[in-house]
């Protein structure tokens, strides 16, 4: 086991002379045996950031190190890392007991000792009959499962996997995550996964790197980066359906400082712990996930009075589209409820702890949390 240091990574490249900084900055320390997701929007840098540790693509500046041992300058096998990449890159003519076996047939280990190890990989991925097998036989789950077998092999100290799952469909991508995480508990690998897909990252990783643009967003756990989103490109980035983010604006009312939207059909009284950092008379990003939006029967200082747009019974849940002026606004209830039409006049309620508000200009949130996280 070892911990993976990224210290000020930064990749440059070049396009027709101009600079395309792919990577900026990027500081990561995992923990011994931690799973760590770089998730983010295409060409946010996370392939380019996975590249760089195994190897396949030099730094422009900044180090990588495995526990105390640098490695920006070792050659891709001599780093003790295991790449498992999107693409099932295996030699077609070859089993699957030889593709595995490849490498450490190459270094001429003993047949013993190599049908030891692929016999005890292949119990721990349950590819045991598929041994003799050719790759082109193999399903799209069984194909990933020998490609990570084939990276666990070296016994590597930094597993690398490359959006495993993104050639899978449905069930079988629900399974094979599953099966990475069972994976991982097993062998406790410092495990790296890149992945474009935030419901994937939450549910496999320890801790997430939400990257944009080739910058670190926040670096946290799936609770963290959930919860306490240290802007708005997280907030809008996690969580499906996405948050409901729109415009508010702060008023002065009655000795008392309110979120209102622009013509005040919304009036809601800024909850204590954000008093001090709100400005009267300002424009910010109000932030409520649909889940936290309830539906109440009685009268409440903060209800809301609203309309349904559009009612959807999803059976363990209901998903009430309602508007409060120009904004489309999703509340998410899971408990039965009255069904609603296209119309229908309801009450709802904004949960106050769960609120989340955002600088217009910076995105960044306005609150003085102690979450681990750097603004962009
Ligand atoms: N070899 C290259 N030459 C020039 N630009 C590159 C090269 N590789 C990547 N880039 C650019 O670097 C940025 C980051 O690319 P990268 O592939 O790392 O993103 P990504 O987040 O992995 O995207 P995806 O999810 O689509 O694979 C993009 O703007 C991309 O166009």
């Amino acid at each position: 086991m070892a911990k993976l240091i990224l210290d000020n990574l930064h990749k440059t490249y070049y396009k027709n002379k101009e600079p395309i900084h792919a990577v900026s900055d990027l500081n990561i320390e995992t923990n011994d045996g931690e799973f760590v997701a770089l998730l983010g929007p295409s060409g946010c840098g996370k392939s380019t950031t996975l590249r760089m540790i195994a190897g396949l693509e030099g730094v422009t500046s900044g180090n990588i190190r495995i526990g105390d041992h640098k490695i920006n300058d070792l050659h891709p096998k001599d780093r003790n890392i295991g790449l498992a990449f999107e693409n099932y890159a295996m030699y077609p003519p070859l089993s699957v007991y030889e593709n595995i076996s490849f490498n450490m047939r190459a270094k001429n280990v003993p047949r013993q000792k190599i049908k030891k190890q692929v016999e005890k990989i292949s119990d721990l991925l349950d590819i045991k009959d598929l041994l003799h097998m050719n790759p082109s036989a193999l399903s799209g789950g069984q194909k990933q499962r020998v490609n990570i077998a084939r990276a666990l092999i070296r016994r590597p100290e930094v597993l690398l996997l490359d959006e495993p799952l993104s050639h899978l469909d449905g069930k079988v991508r629900h399974k094979m995550r599953t099966e990475i995480k069972h994976l991982h508990n097993e062998i406790k690998c410092t495990t790296i996964i890149v992945t474009h897909d935030q419901l994937e990252a939450m549910a496999l990783a320890d801790r997430i790197a939400i990257i944009k643009d080739g910058v670190l967003q926040q670096f946290g756990t799936p609770l963290e980066v959930f919860n306490h989103p240290v802007n708005e490109f997280v907030a809008g980035f996690i969580g499906e359906p996405p948050m409901n983010i729109f415009s508010v604006f702060t008023k002065f009312k009655d000795g008392n400082i309110y979120f209102t939207s622009k013509n005040e059909k919304l009036q809601f009284k800024v909850p204590d712990k954000y008093v001090e950092f709100v400005q009267e008379g300002k424009e910010y990003h109000f932030g409520i996930r649909p889940t936290d939006i309830s539906v109440i029967t009685d009268d409440h200082p903060d209800s809301i009075d609203t309309n349904v747009t559009v009612f959807e019974n999803l059976g363990e849940e209901s998903r009430i589209h309602i508007k409060i002026e120009e904004d489309n606004i999703l509340s998410i209830v899971s408990e039965e409820i009255y069904p609603f039409d296209t119309g229908d006049h309801i009450k709802i309620k904004f949960d106050t702890d769960r609120i989340h508000i955002f600088d217009i200009e910076t995105g960044g949130r306005i609150e003085n949390t102690k979450v681990t996280a750097i603004l962009s």
